[in-house]
Parts: structure tokens; C-alpha cells; sequence
């Protein structure tokens, strides 16, 4: 665990967390920062916790102390998130203090109860209240209910105009020396937003609607500094990530980036000829490429590369009358993250019966995806040349459908 020093009183805790399961499913390649903030007034506030990955809570406690933070005497603790990646350390702060306040939303207080037992000392705040630290130091609470939670607030503090933003302008990645936007690298900048498409895309983007409130709601405050609970913290240019969420929440109802994600899955290659041939009528069309095999893709890079994406091609067999399940399965998930309105357009070989089509439209249709299919190509074992025709011409026009799109 790091710390790093925001403004005077003001720190972030942040600590790498890697090899695990992000949420106990997304694969996080890349590893994840959670990162926690001391506000020092007269009195002192922790903002969100981390959970004991690494330590925690003994290491923060020693942290804690390297800037002259006795844990013993924080007075409060604001939970914007009860999710226990931030608040999973309660149960051990309460071991060596019993006498804080938790001030949370009304639905949080009722989960801090849920999960850590009945609390005494909870004060319940609503949107504008505040709460005066002294030395200048002073928050206010604005619920944005549903990101990620129903009970997430964002905390806000006027004398250093930041913003405690939580799960909200997130991103998974880990941080090495750099924790600013303003010390990054091209690159580094260029890494948090692919880190932070994927974060939005596998933990945020069910919640786009609620997203785009909050983003709102962030835009009618007076904001120097965007600090939040997952990734970077954006000094220099905090209008930058305001912005990069807002271009994610039109990727979750259909526009994404030029690109063509392939969603494929082949048993014995027949599929997969066609696939290859698509490929190439692609890149001399001059369109960037994602190919994604399944099941061998992980879930987490499935969803953010057909999330950003413009337009989608499905590729699969029928298998047992249905889909080729690995690829059947990826939609269902691509549905569950509310992933509409994408342009797509599929193809796939079967035996003697089909069915994949049929299996695809349910799916799209039980999931109220309303993605936009060219007409769907079925061959019979090997793709033929008049099959390769068809699916060129498929391909084409799924490019033309695509520019209204792209952005
Ligand atoms: C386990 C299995 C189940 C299959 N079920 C069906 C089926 O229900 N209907 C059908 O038309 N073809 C079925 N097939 C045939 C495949 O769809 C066909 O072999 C196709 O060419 C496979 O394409 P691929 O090599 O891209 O996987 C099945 C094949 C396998 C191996």
C-alpha cells in the first residue's frame, strides 16, 4: 500500500491488487489500485476502506501512521459504497475504535447493518448535506444511486474542490509510480483508458442510464480534482474522464470505435474458414480487427472488445440443434450488460438441421438487446465461393451500417 499526498490534509491510500477475480468473475489481466482517502481537518475522515488483500487492515494502520493518522482517532468514516472491496475492513476498524461515525446514504446504513452487524453511530445524509472537518476542510454528500449500487454517493470537499467519486470514473489498471493524470506518460494515459473501458464495460455498464445522471451530477459541481475509488487520479484535466464516460455510455447502447470485433467458435475449422476469409475482406477494407475465439477468450476482454466496437460479426455452428454454446453464451452475457442496438451481422456452418440462427434471434430478443443484423449467412460444412460471396456482400453492408456508428 502506497500513500500519496493530494493537498495538504488530503492523502489517497492505494494499494495494487492482482491475481484475483474481479467481482469473483472478471479476469483482471492488468491488475486494479483500491484506493482510500484521509481528509485532516480538525477532525478526520476516511473515505471508503480497502478490503484485506493484501494485509489490510494492518497496512493501512501503518500507513495511517506514517502521516500522523491514528486510526484510533478517526472520527469518521464515509462509506460511499457499502460493495466490500471498499468497506470490507469495518468489521476490523471497529476492533481497535469504538467511538466513529459512518455517514452513508439511507440504503447503505441499512446494508452496514446487513453485513457488519447493528451500528450505533450511523449518520444518514441526503443530497447537499455536510459535514465540517475544520481547517477548512469541508464535505458534501450527493447520492448517485445505482453506480454501481443503490445506495453510492459521491463525497466532494470545497476548499480543494475534489471530488471522492468511488466506483464512478473507475478504472481497472495498476499504478505503478504514477498516480496523476498530469505524470502520466502517452501511453500510460492511452493503457487507463482501455483499463477504464473494460472497467466500465464489465462492472459499470448495466448501469448506463444511472452513469449518465452521475456524470451530470459531477458536471454541477466545481471540480479541480476527480479522485476515485479504482484507478488514476485526474488533476490536471478532470473534464477528460468526464468526457471518456460519457463516450462509454454510447458505446453501451450501440456507437463504439472503427473497429469490428469477431465473436467466433469453431469445432472442426468449418467456421473458422469463413472466419479467416472475413478477415481478410476487412483489412482490405481497411478496418482494425479484433478477433475473439471462444471459449478461449476471457470474459472480461469479450465484453469490453465487443462494447467498443461499431459493429459485430457472430461466427458459430450449430450444435445440437442450437448454437455452439461458448459463442451462445457470450451474447447472454453481452445481454446482461445491456449491450443494445449494436450492428451486426452473422454467419456459420452447419450439418443438416441449422438452428444457431434461431437460437440467435431468441437470445437477442429475450435479452431486448435490438441489435441490427444484416441477413445472416448459413452454409452447409464448407464455405463454398458462392458462400464467400455472400458473406463479402454481408460484410459490406455491415460496414455501411456501421458509419452512423463510429465515433
Ligand atoms: C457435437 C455436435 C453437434 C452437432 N449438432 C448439429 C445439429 O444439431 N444440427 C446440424 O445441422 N449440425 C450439427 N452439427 C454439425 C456441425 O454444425 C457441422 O459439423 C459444422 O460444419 C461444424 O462447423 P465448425 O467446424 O465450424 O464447428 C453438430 C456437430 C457436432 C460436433
Amino acid at each position: 500500500m502506497k500513500k500519496i499526498k493530494i493537498a495538504d490534509g488530503i492523502h489517497m491510500l492505494s494499494m495494487n491488487v492482482e491475481d484475483m477475480l474481479f467481482e469473483g468473475i472478471w479476469e483482471i489481466a492488468n491488475g486494479v489500485t483500491l484506493n482510500s482517502y484521509i481528509v485532516k481537518g480538525d477532525k478526520t475522515a476516511i473515505i471508503d476502506g480497502v478490503i484485506g488483500w493484501d494485509g489490510v487492515p494492518e497496512t493501512l494502520y501503518k500507513i495511517l501512521g506514517e502521516i500522523d493518522v491514528d486510526p484510533k482517532e478517526i472520527d469518521y468514516l464515509i462509506v460511499n459504497h457499502m460493495e466490500p472491496d471498499h468497506s470490507g475492513w469495518i468489521e476490523s476498524f471497529k476492533k481497535i475504535n469504538d467511538d466513529f461515525t459512518i455517514v452513508c446514504t439511507d440504503k447503505a446504513a441499512k446494508l452496514v447493518t446487513s453485513f457488519y452487524g447493528d451500528e450505533e453511530n450511523i449518520r444518514v445524509v441526503k443530497e447537499g448535506d455536510t459535514l465540517n472537518l475544520g481547517k477548512g476542510k469541508k464535505l458534501s454528500f450527493h447520492p448517485v444511486p445505482n453506480v454501481h449500487w443503490p445506495d453510492t454517493m459521491y463525497t466532494y470537499e470545497s476548499d480543494t474542490k475534489t471530488l471522492f467519486s468511488c466506483d464512478m470514473y473507475g478504472a481497472f489498471g495498476k499504478m505503478d509510480e504514477h498516480h496523476f493524470d498530469d505524470e502520466m506518460t502517452d501511453e500510460e494515459i492511452e493503457f487507463f483508458e482501455d483499463e477504464g473501458i473494460r472497467y466500465f464495460s464489465n462492472v459499470m455498464g448495466t448501469f448506463a442510464p444511472m452513469v449518465k445522471k452521475a456524470i451530470k451530477k459531477s458536471k454541477e459541481l466545481d471540480i479541480d480534482i476527480i479522485a476515485p475509488g479504482h484507478g488514476p487520479i485526474y488533476r490536471q484535466n478532470p473534464q477528460k474522464i468526464m468526457s471518456d464516460y460519457s463516450r462509454f455510455c454510447k458505446y453501451s447502447s450501440g456507437s463504439g470505435k472503427k473497429e469490428i470485433t469477431i465473436l467466433w467458435g469453431s469445432m472442426y475449422g468449418m467456421t473458422k474458414k469463413a472466419v479467416d476469409f472475413a478477415e481478410t475482406v476487412l483489412e482490405r477494407e481497411g478496418l482494425k480487427v479484433n478477433s475473439l475465439e471462444m471459449p478461449l477468450e476471457s470474459e472480461s476482454e469479450m465484453v469490453a472488445t465487443v462494447f467498443k466496437s461499431a459493429g459485430v460479426i457472430i461466427a458459430a455452428p450449430t450444435y445440437e440443434y442450437k448454437m455452439f454454446p461458448p459463442v451462445a453464451a457470450a451474447i447472454e452475457e453481452l445481454g446482461r450488460k445491456k449491450i443494445t442496438n449494436k450492428v451486426a451481422f452473422r454467419f456459420g456452418s452447419y450439418g443438416w438441421s441449422g438452428g444457431a440462427e434461431r437460437e440467435l434471434k431468441e437470445i437477442i430478443e429475450r435479452n431486448r438487446m435490438k441489435w441490427d443484423f444484416v441477413e445472416m449467412v448459413e452454409f452447409e460444412g464448407a464455405p463454398k465461393s458462392e458462400d464467400f460471396n455472400k458473406i463479402e456482400e454481408g460484410i459490406l453492408k455491415l460496414l455501411e451500417n456501421m458509419k452512423d456508428k463510429t465515433i
